[in-house]
C-alpha cells in the first residue's frame, strides 16, 4: 500500500504539472502546496446488496481535490455522467482512472471539468477501490490562473468546511457553484 501511495503520488504530480503546462502555465504551485502529507488513500469496499437498484454504494458527487487517482478491482460499479447520462466505466485492474476534482476546475477557470460520479453496488458481490485524492494544505488558496474569474479565490479550508456546512443543511454537496463571482 505505501508503494502503491508513494506511486500515485508522483504520478499526480506529474499529471498536475502537465494539465497545467496545457494551459500555459508552468506551475510550481502543486509541488509547494500538494505535499504527502496533505492527500490522502481511501480503501473503499462496497458489500453486495440484494436491493442494489435502491441503494448507491456511493452517492452522486464530485471530488473535493484537484485530482483523484482511482483503482478499482474486476466487479465493476462505478459510473459518470456524459452529456446527461450515466456511463459505466468499464473495470479494468490493469487501469487507473483519473478524476478532475473540483479544485482543478476552479483553478484552471472551468476548462478542466470536474466531473460527476456515482457507485452502483452489485446484487451478489462486494467490489473494493482505492482512491488517491491529491489536496493541497488547508491554508492553500485556490485561485483562477485567468481572468476574468469565474470563481472567488478561497481556501481549501474554506471550501472544505462549505461543504461539510451543507452536506450537515442539506443532505448534499453544492461545491464550486457556492463560490461563483
Ligand atoms: O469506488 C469508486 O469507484 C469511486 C470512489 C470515489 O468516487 C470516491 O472515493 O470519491
Ligand atoms: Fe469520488
Amino acid at each position: 500500500m505505501e508503494q502503491f501511495a508513494a506511486t500515485v503520488s508522483d504520478l499526480a504530480q506529474k499529471l498536475a504539472e502537465i494539465l497545467a503546462e496545457n494551459l500555459g502555465h508552468k506551475s510550481t504551485f502543486f509541488k509547494e502546496h500538494c505535499l504527502p502529507s496533505t492527500c490522502y488513500l481511501r480503501m473503499n469496499r462496497y458489500p453486495s446488496c440484494p436491493i442494489s437498484s435502491e441503494v448507491f454504494g456511493l452517492m452522486p458527487h464530485t471530488d473535493s481535490d484537484f485530482l483523484t487517482i482511482l483503482h478499482q478491482d474486476q466487479i465493476g460499479g462505478l459510473q459518470l455522467i456524459k452529456d446527461g447520462k450515466w456511463i459505466a466505466v468499464k473495470p479494468n485492474q490493469e487501469a487507473l482512472i483519473i478524476n478532475i476534482g473540483d479544485l482543478f476546475q476552479a483553478w484552471s477557470n472551468d476548462v478542466y471539468k470536474s466531473v460527476e460520479h456515482r457507485v452502483v453496488t452489485n446484487k451478489a458481490i462486494e467490489r473494493f477501490s482505492t482512491a488517491y485524492f491529491f489536496c493541497p494544505s488547508y491554508e492553500s488558496v485556490i485561485q483562477s490562473c485567468a481572468e476574468p474569474s469565474v470563481y472567488r479565490k478561497f481556501s481549501f479550508r474554506e471550501f472544505r468546511q462549505q461543504v461539510q456546512d451543507d452536506v450537515k443543511k442539506l443532505g448534499h454537496k453544492i461545491g464550486l457553484p457556492r463560490f461563483i463571482l
